[in-house]
Formats: C-alpha cells, sequence, structure tokens
C-alpha cells in the first residue's frame, strides 16, 4: 500500500474513530450493547458449524441420542439468536442513529450560528461543504452499522478461516488471497465515490434551487405568467442529467469491480471443493469434516466480500464526517455563558447553549465614527466603500441617501458586524467593533433590514423575534404593533395576535373554526417588521432601511413623525429613498462612488446645490406636477 493510499486511510480511521466518539456521547449503553450483539452474531455462526459436525460425526458413529442432545439444545439456542439478534440489531442501530443524529445536527447548527458575519453563508465552497456535512449526519448509526460490520465479519472469519485451516491451509490461503484485489479495487471505488460528492455539489445545489422555486407560492406568479415551467424544469432535469451521468459511472466501475470480486471467489471455492472431494474419497475427511468445510468456505467467502462491502462503508462515511469536523473546526470555540443570560428562545431551546459571551459593549455615548472604511464582499468583487468617514453622533438621526447600489445597506451591514471593513476601522465611543463581542454589539441595535423576513409564524411571534423576552408579554407586543400602525390590522385577524401569517403549517379548522393561515399585504408586512423593531426600541441604535417603501402615503407620515418621539435622544440611522422622509434628520449623509460625498442638515445641502439638492427639486417637482390644484407641495 502506497503513500496516497495509506494517508487517505488512516485519515478516515481518524475520522472514523470521532464519528464513534460522537455515538457514544450520544448513546453509549446503545453503542455496547450493539457491539456486543455484534460480536454474538459474529461467533454463532462458527459454533453452529461446529456442532453441526459434532452431531453428524456421532450420528454417523451410532452415538446414543442422548450424546446428541446438548449439542442440539445449543443448536436450537443458536438458531434462536441468528433469528432475533438482527431484530434487536435493527432497533438499537436506528435508535443510536435518532439520538446521534439529534446532537450532530444540534451542534453543527451551533456552530453554523457561531460565525460571526454572513460571508461564510455566501460562500458556494463553505455551503457544499455544510450540506456535505448535513448529509454525513443524517445517519451516523450507519458507520457503526459498517463498522461493528467488520468487527463481527473479523470475528466469524477467525472462527471460519481457523477451523478452514485446520482442515485444509492451502484451501484457505486461496480463498483469503482472492479476496485482496477485491479489497484494493473496493476503497478505490469508495474514494472514487467520495470525490464525486464533492463535483455533484454545486450541480445538486442547483438542482434543488430550481426544484424548490417551482414549488414555491412566491415564485408561482411569474412562473404561470411568464411560462417559466418547461424552462426551468429543463434547467432541473439538466443538472440531474449531469449528476446522474456521474453517478452512473461510478455505479459501473464498481458493477465490473464486484463481479470480478465474485467471479474470484467462486473459482477459489470451486478449487476448494474439488479438493474436499478428492479428499473425502480417498478417506483423508469424515462426513462431519465434510459438512464444516463446506460452511467454512461458504462462510469465508460470504464473510469476506461482506467485510469488504462493511469496510469501504466505513470508510465513505468516514471520510464524508470529514465536512461535518471541517465546519465545527472553522466556527469560532461557543463561549461560556452565565446560567442566568440565557435568552427565552423560538423555537424550543436547543440543548447546546448559543455562543456568547459577558456584557462588555457599554452604551453609546459619543457616538460611532467611519474611519477611512474601505469595503468589498470579497477578492473577486468591486469595491463598494471606497474610504468612507463619518461620524453618526449619539443621540441623533441621521440619515443615509444615494443611488441604487452607492453602498447604503452594506454600510449598515458593516455597523452590525455582519461583514467586516476590508480597511479602516469603526469605532464605537472610540473602540474598534471588532475588538467587541459581535452579541453584545447587535444587543445594542435594532434594525429592520431592506430584505427583511416574514416568518412562518403567528404574528405575536413574528413581532417577537425582535426581542425574545417579550415572546409572552402581549402588552408589550400589542405597544410595539400599535407604533407601527399594524393593531388594528393583526386584531382583526381570526385568532388576533394568535393568527398564523402562513398558510404553511395550518393544521386545519380548530374548534373555534379559525385555524386558517392568513397572507399579510407587502405594506402589511412592511408594518409587521417595523414592529419587530418597535419592541427593542430601547436598544442605543436604530437602523431602518427602507422602512417606509411600502407604506401608504398616511402610514409613512406617520412612521415618521412617531419614529421622532419614540427615539428621542437615542440614535437612529435611516435609509430612504424618499427624501421627504428624511430632510428632518439631524444629519443627512450622501454617498457616491464608495465615499460620503455631501453632508449636512436638508437646508445646507440645498443650500449646497449638489446631488441632494437635484435629487430632491427632481421628487418635489414629481409631487408638484400631480398636485390636483397645482399648488407648491413640499
Ligand atoms: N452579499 C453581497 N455580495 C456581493 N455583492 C453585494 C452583496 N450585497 C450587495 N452587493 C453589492 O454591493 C453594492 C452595494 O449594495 P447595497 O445593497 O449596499 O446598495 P444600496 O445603496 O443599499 O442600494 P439600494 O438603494 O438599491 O438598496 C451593489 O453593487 C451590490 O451589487
Amino acid at each position: 500500500m502506497g503513500r496516497p493510499f495509506a494517508g487517505p486511510v488512516l485519515s478516515a480511521v481518524r475520522h472514523g474513530g470521532r464519528l464513534v466518539r460522537l455515538c457514544g456521547r450520544a448513546a453509549m449503553p446503545q453503542v455496547w450493547g450493539y457491539l456486543l450483539l455484534e460480536i454474538l452474531i459474529g461467533a454463532q455462526g462458527v459454533a453452529a458449524a461446529w456442532l453441526t459436525k459434532a452431531v453428524i460425526d456421532a450420528l454417523i458413529g451410532r452415538a446414543r441420542l442422548a450424546d446428541v442432545v446438548w449439542p442440539v439444545a445449543i443448536l436450537s439456542v443458536l438458531g434462536l439468536v441468528r433469528g432475533v439478534a438482527p431484530l434487536i440489531r435493527r432497533y438499537v442501530v436506528a435508535e443510536i442513529d435518532r439520538r446521534a443524529a439529534l446532537t450532530a445536527q444540534d451542534e453543527l447548527f451551533a456552530a453554523v450560528e457561531r460565525f460571526v458575519g454572513l460571508d461564510r453563508l455566501e460562500d458556494p465552497v463553505f455551503l457544499d461543504r455544510l450540506r456535505l456535512a448535513q448529509q454525513s449526519v443524517t445517519a451516523p448509526g450507519g458507520f457503526l452499522e459498517a463498522a461493528f460490520g467488520v468487527i463481527r465479519g473479523v470475528v466469524s472469519l477467525v472462527g471460519f478461516v481457523g477451523s478452514l485451516a485446520l482442515i485444509s491451509p492451502a484451501v484457505t490461503g486461496i480463498v483469503v488471497i482472492a479476496a485482496v484485489p477485491g479489497f484494493v479495487a473496493e476503497f478505490r471505488v469508495s474514494r472514487r465515490r467520495h470525490q464525486m460528492f464533492m463535483d455533484i455539489g454545486p450541480a445538486q445545489r442547483r438542482e434543488m434551487f430550481y426544484a424548490n422555486l417551482l414549488t414555491s407560492a412566491q415564485a408561482a406568479k411569474e412562473i404561470r405568467l411568464f411560462r417559466l415551467g418547461p424552462f426551468l424544469r429543463g434547467r432541473m432535469t439538466g443538472e440531474r442529467r449531469a449528476t446522474d451521468a456521474a453517478r452512473r459511472r461510478l455505479d459501473r466501475r464498481e458493477l465490473t469491480t464486484q463481479t470480478t470480486l465474485v467471479v474470484l471467489s467462486i473459482v477459489a471455492s470451486s478449487a476448494g471443493l474439488l479438493w474436499m472431494v478428492a479428499a473425502a474419497g480417498r478417506g483423508q475427511l469424515t462426513i462431519g469434516d465434510v459438512s464444516v468445510f463446506i460452511a467454512a468456505v461458504a462462510a469465508t467467502q460470504s464473510g469476506l466480500t461482506d467485510m469488504i462491502v462493511s469496510t469501504t462503508a466505513a470508510y465513505q462515511d468516514a471520510l464524508m464526517f470529514e465536512h461535518y469536523e471541517a465546519v465545527l473546526r472553522a466556527a469560532p470555540a461557543p463561549a461560556p455563558v452565565p446560567p442566568t443570560a440565557r435568552p427565552a428562545t423560538l423555537p424550543p431551546t436547543p440543548s447546546t447553549p448559543p455562543a456568547s459571551v459577558p456584557a462588555a459593549v457599554p452604551a453609546l455615548r459619543d457616538g460611532i465614527r467611519l474611519r477611512e472604511v474601505w469595503f468589498r464582499y470579497s477578492d473577486d468583487h468591486d469595491w463598494v466603500l471606497r474610504g468612507v468617514d463619518m461620524f453618526i453622533p449619539a443621540g441623533a438621526t441621521i440619515a443615509l441617501i444615494g443611488a441604487n447600489g452607492a453602498g447604503k445597506s452594506t454600510l449598515v451591514k458593516l455597523l452590525c458586524r455582519l461583514y467586516e471593513p476590508t480597511r479602516g476601522a469603526i469605532l464605537w465611543d472610540g473602540t474598534d467593533i471588532r475588538h467587541l463581542p459581535p452579541e453584545e454589539l447587535r444587543d445594542r441595535m435594532g434594525a429592520v433590514f431592506q430584505d427583511f423576513m416574514a416568518y412562518d409564524f403567528s404574528a405575536a411571534d413574528n413581532i417577537a423575534v425582535g426581542e425574545l423576552s417579550a415572546l409572552d408579554d402581549e402588552v408589550r407586543l400589542r405597544e410595539a404593533a400599535e407604533l407601527a400602525g399594524v393593531h388594528d390590522t393583526i386584531s382583526a385577524l381570526p385568532r388576533g395576535y394568535r393568527t398564523l401569517l402562513t398558510r404553511m403549517f395550518v393544521a386545519g379548522p380548530g374548534p373555534a373554526g379559525s385555524d386558517v393561515g392568513v397572507l399579510l399585504s407587502g405594506g402589511q408586512w412592511q408594518r409587521v417588521a417595523l414592529a419587530r423593531a418597535y419592541v427593542r426600541k430601547d436598544r442605543d441604535v436604530m437602523i431602518l432601511d427602507e422602512p417606509s417603501s411600502g407604506l401608504d402615503a398616511d402610514t409613512e407620515h406617520d412612521l415618521h413623525t412617531r419614529l421622532k418621539d419614540v427615539r428621542s435622544g437615542r440614535t437612529s440611522i435611516l435609509i430612504s429613498h424618499r427624501l421627504g422622509a428624511v430632510r428632518d434628520a439631524d444629519m443627512i449623509f450622501v454617498l457616491r462612488d464608495g465615499v460620503v460625498a455631501e453632508q449636512g442638515t436638508h437646508a445646507r445641502l440645498l443650500a449646497l446645490d449638489g446631488d441632494y439638492a437635484r435629487m430632491f427639486g427632481l421628487q418635489a417637482a414629481g409631487y408638484q406636477s400631480e398636485h390636483p390644484t397645482g399648488e407648491r407641495v413640499g
């Protein structure tokens, strides 16, 4: 075995060891029980063969019935073991699978949660690895089944090969040596299969994307209207055909390998049979010997084949588990959580505590400074920010404006530490936010993002996700909804705040006949997202990225007047294309070409007669021309 073969095998052994430890952590008694069962199943075959020989030889030697009672009784017990043990084994493996998969899934998602920013979740290589990691732990018991199958095979083979060797060392050698090429070939196929899984990852992800699109209610409007169905189906099946072709190539290789293995073993067993017939003819073997020999050759061959299949399956699972370990390794180590600081969670509390750190971010006193901030999403992307200098005074309401793609949303994502500046720094009262615990920093902020989430939860839960401590606090939820102007809408729903804002998970009509999921309009959803931000209105910094784009004129006006009262004395960052909505801000920043091109109050920027004045003039002119009386508006 050369280095290129030994390296992956050793690494698979290491990963396999960790996979066993994972199963042990999740279901230790079951793992031990399973191992004992496999040893028992492996040993019973050999014992049965020798007991059968004893019975046959005794009967041929005209022994009394009493002499064979015990061997026959033990044979019956062994028969029972052979029948029942596999059933128990199936149950135990399923139980190990359930427990270990639960632990592994929780650990995996806890690790994903610990990544500070979003960059990993936007990295296709990482996403492929994550998918393989998820796949690798859907049935961790599968690895044990394969690995313990090898142990069972070893126990059984040692017995049968030993028995065979007692009768004919030469035949034993032939049978064992005939299996070696199969072993090596199967390992090679295994490695290729693992590589194939990696290679087809992107195509599988695209296929999944098309499949989800074709069944998404949101996408259905455009798919029906533009008749996109056949086009998307064509792309989906195209991806499937490509992955199927890769699988087929490998299946053919495996078929060739396994056929060769079977032919080799049949040749070996035929040679053994010939020898045995000749030896029995010469009177060198008893009938009992013949029975043991036939059982041993058959068992050795099938045992070797099973071992090859089990070993390569275990090898394959261990290689796949490497992806799970890589994700866990890449995630920052979990920080200890003070027992009292544990937040309420939605949905039910995971068994592993979420990453958190002791409070270390002080309330904002002076302000947030962006110092020469440069940013691009990756080395392959263009610069979005090219040296932004900006000071956001504590307690002020500031507005960010600029053309589409100017980098406004990017800038606020940097403030939340969802990405790190490529160069420069963001200072929270003079401290670089990279030195602050991200969870604590985010705890000091509230936000409505442009692409806010519409969760398939109830209305109450949809607001409470902004502040989980308010989950059961109807007064706070209602207050937030009132501020966002959505209380009346929610109250009028069939189950008020407990109405599901989705039709995905409705279980059917309840006693009141009102268990219907309700779909909200775009503007209503936006108000729910606003309520989600308002429920944490006491936070130091509130970010509202296009909070009013879907709102009607009355609500938009309401939102901005209320925001001032609600946030008075607290820092707010407002992004909007409707300049009328931001004119009252204490400071307006205009982003252009990756830098702050203009800054000042509304009046100052108008006086400056730059971009802001031009854009404001355009919008104001639009309103004026539409005004029925022709009077000035603004
Ligand atoms: N996750 C991302 N990965 C790569 N590029 C991105 C990502 N998000 C945004 N961009 C790019 O960064 C640039 C700035 O985007 P950003 O969303 O910050 O602009 P914006 O000023 O908020 O625009 P808009 O007014 O249209 O909302 C755009 O060119 C966009 O394509």
